[in-house]
């Protein structure tokens, strides 16, 4: 697009934009200055395990809705039409799972890092590979997030590219050291908020614009944009009902259950019952986030339907088009367009504030602190703030190097969640319902997840390039029925590896979380199962007593290898002596009165 072109800011909207950065700023240095001073690791890390479930909840939905979800859903509603929608359908499983499985279990052990599960449950070797694992998912996400809404900004609006990811990235850094986990929670509380509030404004202005809700929905109907479900079981389809609402719960439980991120708002939650009910309050949120997101794409469908916009995009991407939207449609109300752009940041700010906190969490847990166990509180907080410090410069680097890809910001998003993230939870999935599971078998399972989700993801992204579709120039050719044809050209045309390939992204949690299992399971047999007794008390999930409850005792503890474990609260909850050659002091946790009163029932304590 030529600059003349550009659609333009008036004063007032920088305004807005500033005050988003300054109010960010403030909540930093208000957690700076108040309550422990950010002095204690504890403080910094975990807000003191002190957290309301409301903040949490907000604080959770902001982890991974990114500007690539604000740009990146309604771009694909506005190409493929509503299919995309049944994601939420994923949201029942993806958040009732982290809330009854992975919550109890991890919030018990008291941990900080969510990897300390790993060598409780199976050795160092298996946390520092699953640490070095998020740790590259968190890196590779970062960049995306932060490039996004100033790379869809700089093309309509010839916004400062490179100021605008200096300005995020600096910012948030800056908050980010200064206030620690609370400052990050209660930003994404802020941000959360007007996020929300910038793409309400834009699907009531476009509306209005585009003649009113009747209007806007006969252009929908017409164009076709609505998806019925589509039960197509072919696993290469990219958005079916069973790649969203069966592939998506796996990406929502390595997202939602195992990400450091959200497992150390869940820990920095007050009590069990607080984690637990902030998980439930995500799903309204979740869901509200995923309607204003595919109903903008309709709108934005319904205003431009048929007419040609290539010209005004040259060949820009769908996803600069939802900005070219945006900005056609507030243009002349004055401050909207800055309320649009402190929403787009918003969601960019929240989303890596968790992971620089969370970065810097797990390397100071992780990899720093058992190599100097004797590090003083005061120092240890202190490299805490240089790494969450060092990850903001990370994440610069990233965005410039994600500068030099291509494809849709959501599928790159979707894709790094499913390859890194997938093999991860299968980790998790592995120590916590299967006891025999051994930590070789879960060093060979997570080597063997990571090797096939890239192997298919790096396919994927060399087989897609070559056939790769263009921005469809108006909405006739663009009716789903003739990209279905389109496609199955495609794919009856590819064979044997090609196809292998073509597997839909969707797909990718759940297949490398399943590779992880597997392979696991098979290493695990071949070098010796783990005994019963050698399994650190509390780190199973009694998967298969759950599954067989309808059984008779006695039947049930024939078909259960194992009798569940007493979680570690109890008193006699010693760890197993060889796990203290790890070096890591089995954590020592007394329930505060307040705890023992809100102690959810132990699902699994009964049948001890
Ligand atoms: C993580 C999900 C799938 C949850 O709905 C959604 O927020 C999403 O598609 N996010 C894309 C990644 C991002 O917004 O950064
Ligand atoms: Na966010």
């Amino acid at each position: 697009m030529n600059p003349a072109q550009y659609k333009h800011f008036a004063v007032v909207d920088y305004v807005i934009f500033a005050l988003l950065l300054a109010a960010s700023v403030a909540i930093g240095l208000y957690y700076a200055l108040s309550g422990g001073r950010q002095r204690t690791t504890q403080e910094f890390l975990m807000a003191d395990r002190s957290m309301h479930c409301l903040p949490v909840s907000l604080s959770l939905i902001a982890s991974f809705q990114s500007a690539v979800a604000i740009i990146g859903v309604p771009a694909e509603i506005y190409a493929h039409g509503t299919q995309y929608w049944f994601i939420g359908c994923a949201y029942i499983l993806g958040l009732l799972i982290p809330a009854h499985v992975f919550i109890p279990v991890l919030y018990r052990l008291h941990l900080t890092s969510a990897y300390q599960y790993l060598e409780l449950r199976f050795s160092k070797t298996v946390r520092i590979c699953g640490t070095l694992t998020f740790i590259f998912q968190m890196v590779v996400y970062m960049g995306v997030c932060v490039y996004t809404p100033a790379f869809a900004l700089n093309a309509v609006t010839g916004f400062e590219l490179w100021g605008a990811v200096l300005a995020t990235g600096l910012v948030c850094m800056l908050y980010t050291t200064i206030g620690g986990l609370k400052a990050v929670i209660w930003t994404d509380v802020f941000q959360t908020v007007v996020m929300f509030a910038g793409q309400l404004a834009v699907i009531v202005v476009g509306v209005q614009r585009t003649g009113g809700v009747s209007e806007v929905w006969r252009k929908v109907l017409e164009g076709n944009r609505i998806s019925g479900v589509d039960l197509n079981p072919d696993p290469t389809e990219r958005h079916t009902f069973w790649t969203l609402g069966v592939g998506g719960v796996f990406l929502m439980l390595s997202l939602y259950g195992v990400n450091q991120a959200q497992v150390q708002r869940y820990l920095s939650a007050r009590t069990e019952r607080q984690a637990v009910r902030s998980c439930y309050m995500v799903f309204p949120s979740l869901q509200l986030a995923l309607a204003l997101s595919c109903i903008m794409g309709l709108v934005m469908f319904a205003r431009y339907c048929g007419e040609d916009r290539s010209e005004q995009l040259g060949s820009s991407s769908t996803d600069a088009m939802v900005l070219y939207f945006v900005m056609d449609m507030l243009q002349d109300l004055p401050g909207l367009p800055g309320l649009f752009v402190a929403c787009l940041f918003s969601a960019a700010l929240s989303t890596i504030s968790s992971a620089f906190n969370s970065l810097a969490t797990v390397t100071m847990e992780d990899l720093i602190k058992p190599h100097f166990p004797s590090m003083s509180e005061s120092r240890a907080t202190l490299v805490s703030k240089a790494l969450a410090m060092s990850y903001g410069l990370i994440c610069l680097a990233m965005a410039y190097l994600t500068h030099l890809m291509g494809d849709s910001v959501l599928q790159v998003a979707l894709k790094i969640f499913g390859v890194v993230g997938g093999p991860i939870l299968g980790l998790f999935c592995l120590g916590m319902f299967f006891p025999c599971a051994n930590s070789t078998g879960a060093v060979a399972g997570l080597g063997a997840g990571l090797g096939v989700a890239f192997w298919i993801g790096v396919g994927s992204i060399v087989t897609r390039s070559s056939g790769s579709e263009p921005l469809p120039p108006s909405c006739r050719v663009i009716l789903a029925s003739d990209n279905t044809t389109a496609f199955s050209n495609i794919t009856s045309r590819a064979s044997g590896l090609k196809r292998f390939y073509l597997l839909s992204y969707m797909w990718y949690s759940g297949f490398s979380c399943f590779t992880v299992i597997i392979t696991g399971l098979i290493i695990s047999f071949l070098t010796g199962p783990m005994k019963e007794e050698d399994v650190t008390p509390g780190t199973i999930y009694p998967l298969s007593e759950k599954l067989f409850c309808f059984l008779p005792e006695g039947m049930r503890k024939k078909l259960c290898c194992v009798t569940p474990q007493r979680p570690p609260f109890s008193a006699q909850s010693a760890p197993p002596p060889h796990k203290e050659r790890n070096g890591l002091s089995f954590p020592q946790h007394k329930p505060s009165q307040e705890e023992t009163d809100e102690f959810l029932p132990l699902e699994y304590e009964t049948s001890v």
